[in-house]
This record gives structure tokens, C-alpha cells and sequence, in this order.
């Protein structure tokens, strides 16, 4: 951590009234884990009753445990693979049985690694692009089908990165994926408003979940580097993703959709700007670049 984060301390309370979720389901994909398991905690601690969906049933099944005996809310664990989308149809049907359809779907899962590109196989190609992107549109349309079907609102909310926007080498099937879904969520907030859904997007900047880490800096050597071009100076905490995409999926925020919220501390307005590296100059090095500069005048 850099000095200036004694400025900014993370705040990891649940920042809603209680109860903003209460008789609300909430389906979140990737809900085993990392972001995806705040998300549920915060949501379950709301009053929503959850339902989490990815291949890994026993981790699955031991978060849902874990949250519905801190809340009292039931968390339901269904086994899905997100690139299928025979199981995305029968994970809903389940969740039809167990809770009825959503009111609020977050699309989180995700898969990626470093790689440099010329070492990517088409099938790491496809196992990427098939988890973040067709993963996100098969739940999507699935869900979105049958909301439409039962003329019932919701709120989708897509968990995205920093890098879909400028893109990024060493994990370009995971950059380009993840554009894929910024414009299928602002696509369909056009389009589907006239049926009650709402479409938003977050961007988190990095923040320490085992997932990422252990597949985006796997000897640790990035970190001290990616924290140093953060102003806020720290990594973010998954209840900061987790009051930021509850806030964004309630009642709170009916009149947000096509938003794209980007969450991380100032990292990407850091690395994009041409002079921010001037950050380094000394006090004294500006008194001499000052005066170099001021002598041009006239030339
Ligand atoms: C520290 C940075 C912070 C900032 C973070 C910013 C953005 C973060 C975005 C994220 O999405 S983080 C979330 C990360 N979480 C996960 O990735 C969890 C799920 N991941 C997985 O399950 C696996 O990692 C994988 C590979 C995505 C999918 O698993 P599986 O379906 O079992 O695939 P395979 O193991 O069969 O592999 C498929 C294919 O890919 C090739 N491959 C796998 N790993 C690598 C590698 N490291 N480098 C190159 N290629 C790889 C593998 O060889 C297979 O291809 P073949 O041609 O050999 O069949
Ligand atoms: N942590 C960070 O710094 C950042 C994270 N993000 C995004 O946040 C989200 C959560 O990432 P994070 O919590 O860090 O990482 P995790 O690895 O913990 O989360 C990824 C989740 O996706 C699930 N998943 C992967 N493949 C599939 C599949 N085929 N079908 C269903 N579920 C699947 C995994 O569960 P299982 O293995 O059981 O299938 C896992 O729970 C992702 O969208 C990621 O891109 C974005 C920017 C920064």
C-alpha cells in the first residue's frame, strides 16, 4: 500500500437500508468465489434470497452453507457450466422450482491468464471467450426469454474490467470477451427497457481474490508495480464491488441503465494519461525544468 490509502479506507460495511432486498431473488454466476461471493453475502444480507450457479458444485455448496447460516436468508447452489447452454437452460428451470424466476441477474463469472498471444491455442481461445462472453450471453438470453415470457422486470448487471475498453496484451481472449459483453449490456438496455430489464455494467480495477491472482500474477512480481500506478494508492476490497453492484441492481437505481461504472481507485485514468508520469519529478527538478521551459520565451 502507498501512503495517500490512509486517505482512502475502504469502507467494507453493507451500505443499504436492510431489507432493500427483501422478497428479491438474486441469481449470480461465479457466486462460489472472490467478487461473486461478496456480491451474494451483501445481497443475502439485504434480505434477497440467492442463487449461485458454476461447475465447481462442493465450493458451491460450501459458500451457500456459510452465507445462509450468517444471514438467515437461503442461498441455493445449482451446478452450471455458463458455455453450455443446454445446462445454462437447466440451471433455470431449477431455479424456477426453487425460488421462481430473478429479479436481479449478475453475470460474473469469468475465466482468463496471462499468455502472450502468439503462445494462445485455439482451444485457450475458446475457453475464455466461451466463459466470458457466450457464457454471459446464453444466461442472458436465457433469462431474458423467459422474464419477457412472464412479463417480469429485472436488473442485469455484467462484471467486467478496466481493459475492456482500451484492450490489453497478455490476455487478449479475456479483453476481447469482455468488450463482447459491454456491448451486448448497452445493446440490450436499448432494446429490452420496453420489457422492464435494466442493463449495467461494472469495471473493477484489481482487487486481491485468489482466481485472478493466481492465473494474472502467479509469482507476485506485478503487484507493488500495479499499486504504485493507483492514486488511491491500495488495492480495492470485494465489499467495496459488492455495496457498489448491490446499489446498482436496487431499487435505488431504476432509472440507471447502458451505465458502465468503472471501480478502481483511479488506475485507469493513471495509466492513460500521456504526462502522469511526471509524478516523479522532484521538487527541485521542477524548479530547473521550470526555469528551462520559461527561458524559450521569445524563441
Ligand atoms: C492481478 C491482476 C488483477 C487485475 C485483474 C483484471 C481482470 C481480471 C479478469 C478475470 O477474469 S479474473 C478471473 C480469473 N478466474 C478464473 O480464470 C477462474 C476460472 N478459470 C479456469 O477454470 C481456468 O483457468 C481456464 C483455463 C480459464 C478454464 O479451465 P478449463 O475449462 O478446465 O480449461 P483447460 O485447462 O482445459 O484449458 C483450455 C485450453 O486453454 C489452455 N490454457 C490453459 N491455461 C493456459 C495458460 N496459462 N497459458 C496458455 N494456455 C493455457 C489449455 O492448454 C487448453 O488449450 P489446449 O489447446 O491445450 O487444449
Ligand atoms: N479480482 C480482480 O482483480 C478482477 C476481477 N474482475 C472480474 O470479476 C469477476 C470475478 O472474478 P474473481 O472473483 O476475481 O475471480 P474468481 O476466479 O474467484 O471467479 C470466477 C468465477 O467464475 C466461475 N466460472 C468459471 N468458469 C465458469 C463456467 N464455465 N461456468 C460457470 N462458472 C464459471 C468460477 O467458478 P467455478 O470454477 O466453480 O466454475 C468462479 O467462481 C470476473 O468477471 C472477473 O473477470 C474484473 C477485474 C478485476
Amino acid at each position: 500500500q502507498l501512503v495517500q490509502s490512509t486517505f482512502f479506507p475502504p469502507a467494507e460495511g453493507v451500505m443499504l437500508p436492510t431489507g432493500s432486498f427483501s422478497n428479491r431473488v438474486a441469481f449470480i454466476t461465479g457466486g462460489g468465489t472472490g467478487l461473486g461471493r461478496a456480491m451474494t453475502s451483501t445481497l443475502s444480507q439485504l434480505g434477497a434470497q440467492c442463487v449461485i450457479a458454476s461447475r465447481k458444485l462442493d465450493v458451491l455448496q460450501q459458500t451457500a452453507e456459510e452465507i445462509s447460516s450468517q444471514t438467515g436468508n437461503k442461498v441455493h447452489a445449482v451446478e452450471c457450466d455458463v458455455r453450455d447452454p443446454q445446462a445454462v437452460a437447466r440451471c433455470v428451470e431449477r431455479m424456477e422450482t426453487l425460488t421462481g424466476l430473478p429479479d436481479v441477474i449478475i453475470n460474473n463469472a469469468a475465466g482468463n491468464f496471462v499468455c502472450p498471444s502468439e503462445r494462445l491455442s485455439p482451444n485457450a481461445w475458446r475457453s475464455i471467450t466461451d466463459i466470458v462472453l457466450n457464457g454471459t450471453a446464453f444466461v442472458t438470453l436465457e433469462l431474458g426469454k423467459r422474464l419477457i415470457q412472464s412479463r417480469k422486470g429485472a436488473s442485469f448487471l455484467a462484471i467486467t474490467t478496466i481493459y475492456a475498453e482500451s484492450g490489453s496484451g497478455f490476455v487478449v481472449p479475456s479483453a476481447s470477451a469482455k468488450a463482447g459483453v459491454e456491448a451486448l449490456y448497452k445493446s440490450l438496455a436499448a432494446e429490452w427497457g420496453r420489457y422492464g430489464h435494466r442493463f449495467n455494467i461494472i469495471q473493477p480495477g484489481p482487487i486481491r481474490t485468489k482466481g485472478a491472482f493466481s492465473r494474472l500474477d502467479p509469482t507476485g512480481a506485478f503487484e507493488k508495480a500495479m499499486i504504485s500506478r493507483i492514486p488511491t494508492g491500495r488495492l480495492g476490497k470485494p465489499a467495496e464491488i459488492a455495496n457498489l453492484a448491490a446499489f446498482v441492481s436496487s431499487d435505488y437505481a431504476t432509472w440507471m441503465s447502458g451505465a458502465v461504472i468503472r471501480l478502481d481507485g483511479g488506475e485507469y485514468v493513471s495509466m492513460a494519461g500521456e504526462f502522469n508520469e511526471l509524478r516523479r519529478v522532484t521538487p527541485d527538478q521542477w524548479k530547473m525544468m521550470e526555469a528551462m521551459i520559461r527561458n524559450t520565451r521569445g524563441s
